[in-house]
């Protein structure tokens, strides 16, 4: 996937969320880092094809650009591109919710169907999906009675139950304690098929467990885009391998607090 030049704003008046992004996202599994409002889960939106750039393209390898946004009316190879970008792709959100009245089970099969899988193919996956997040034993309960933890992992299931390419999640581990943090983080590192990822994340400890490569974005640009090991050397105060003061010394090189 590759944006290339990338700009996108929430509306006529606000600052630029991102600001001419050129930036390539290659095989393996990429950690997205920068400050709150940094764009990160604006960046994840328009890989996921839930947002269209204002000006530029995010594509697929080898798939037809997106049009701008501001051309109307769309034509139709933008939707074509925006589908099968949405086959191609498993998109979590930073907030998962239960569905109301449904089951863990019936909660990812239906993602599976909105994603074009036939009924009963997203009735069995769904099943499969969750046993390799760990929830097997509670896919028949309600997903309003879940954990907030097992609640994730349901939305992890529900981004990879039409086995898409590449798994775009936001903040996947926001908000929970470090041993949820490292049992969700062994689910992802033990995924059947080991697809490629771009996650965003506050959680910097232990990067180089899960991630081969960085990107850092702040204000709304790509600052920093390299291996985990090069990031580590960015560090200023002669701490290497802390991941910590690496990012944070690019985030103020972009001028941010
Ligand atoms: N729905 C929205 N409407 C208006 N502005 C928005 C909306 N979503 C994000 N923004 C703004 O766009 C900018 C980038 O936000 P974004 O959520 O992409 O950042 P982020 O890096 O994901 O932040 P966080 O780490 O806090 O989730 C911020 O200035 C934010 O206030």
């Amino acid at each position: 996937m590759s944006f290339e030049g990338v700009s996108y704003s929430y509306g006529k008046r606000s600052r630029p969320a991102l600001t001419d992004v050129t930036w390539t996202f290659h095989a393996g599994r990429t950690v997205l880092l920068g400050p709150d409002g940094a764009g990160k889960s604006t960046l994840l939106r328009l890989a996921a094809g839930e947002l269209v750039p204002d000006a530029g393209q995010v594509r697929l390898d080898g798939d037809l650009p997106s049009a701008p946004r501001r051309r109307w009316p769309p034509r139709p190879p933008r939707h074509r591109t925006l589908a099968r970008r949405a086959a191609v792709t498993g998109w979590m959100p930073q907030e998962v919710r239960p569905a109301p009245g449904l089951t863990a089970r019936e909660q990812v099969a239906y993602a599976g169907w909105l994603r074009g899988m036939e009924r009963a193919e997203a009735w069995e996956r769904a099943v499969t999906t969750l046993h390799d997040v760990g929830l097997s034993a509670d896919a028949g309960r309600p997903a309003s009675a879940l954990s907030d933890e097992q609640l994730r992992r349901v939305g992890l299931a529900e981004a990879l139950v039409h086995g898409p390419r590449l798994l775009l999640l936001d903040e996947p581990t926001a908000g929970l304690d470090p041993a949820q943090r490292a049992r969700f983080r062994d689910v992802l590192k033990n995924l059947p098929g080991d697809p490629a990822m771009l996650v965003s994340t506050h959680q910097v400890d232990d990067l180089d467990e899960l991630y081969d490569q960085v990107v850092v974005v702040a204000g709304g640009q790509v600052r920093y885009a390299g291996s985990v090991a090069q990031l580590l050397e960015h560090g200023r105060d002669g701490r290497p391998g802390r991941a910590e003061s690496a990012h944070l010394a690019l985030v103020a090189d972009a001028g941010d607090p």
